[in-house]
């Protein structure tokens, strides 16, 4: 990592720091700022909860109105999160678009604990560590009008369909088609939402 890059880095760290000390309602308009003037793309009404981790500001794009609660966090240094209007993402979910792409439409509500993972490890090789093999990215999206419950797992590569919803404790692991109830480990349909 270049000079230039590693002070940037630091400068928002920095800036983080402050608003999670700052009292709960500050705090909360010092990261509306703080995230709206670093961010590719943010809309009106960004709501971060303290303790929110995002990396990669620049690979984000935000549409209105989004919410990320308590102790969530967003990865996309190497890759990008595109998320529409309406988007609530639960305490201590994560998104991880480290090499990837997640894309997610409008009115989506993300239960707590809950994990988007963009992209895995590449493992194919015995000489290697799998920690030094990389990723393989594979593209996650999720349409508009979804519930995701709580501490469900969506594994890279997964499309999840307009009107979906994901029960709690789901490993998602297929496509989703539109308006199914999936839930389960892993993951199948129960219903349609009629
Ligand atoms: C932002 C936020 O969203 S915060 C709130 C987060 N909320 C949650 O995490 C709650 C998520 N809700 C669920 O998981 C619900 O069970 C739903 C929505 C998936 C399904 O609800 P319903 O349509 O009422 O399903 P219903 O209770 O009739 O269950 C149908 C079958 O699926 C099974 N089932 C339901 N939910 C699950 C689940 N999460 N995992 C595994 N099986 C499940 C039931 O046991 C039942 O099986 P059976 O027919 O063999 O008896």
């Amino acid at each position: 990592m270049n000079i230039k890059k590693r002070m940037t880095l630091h400068f928002e760290e920095g800036l983080k720091f402050i608003g999670n000390c700052l009292p709960m309602s500050l705090g909360m308009l010092w990261r509306r700022f703080l995230y709206g003037f670093f961010l590719q793309q943010s809309g009106s009404k960004l709501r971060v909860g303290s303790a929110v981790s995002i990396q990669g500001l620049k690979n984000i794009i935000l549409g209105n109105n989004v919410s990320f609660n308590r102790f969530s966090s967003l990865y996309a240094s190497r890759g990008e999160i595109n998320l529409g209007n309406n988007v609530f993402l639960g305490d201590f979910s994560s998104i991880n678009a480290n090499d990837a792409h997640v894309k997610i439409g409008s009115n989506v509500a993300i239960g707590p604990m809950t994990i988007i993972q963009g992209a895995n490890h590449n493992f194919q090789r015995h000489d290697i560590p799998i920690v030094d093999q990389g990723h393989i990215e594979s593209r996650v999206e999720i349409a508009d009008d979804v519930w995701i419950g709580a501490k469900s797992v969506i594994l890279p590569g997964v499309k999840i369909g307009t009107g979906a919803v994901v029960g709690a404790g789901s490993i998602v692991t297929k496509d989703v088609p539109d308006f199914a109830i999936v839930a389960g480990v892993p993951a199948k349909i129960i219903k349609m939402r009629k």
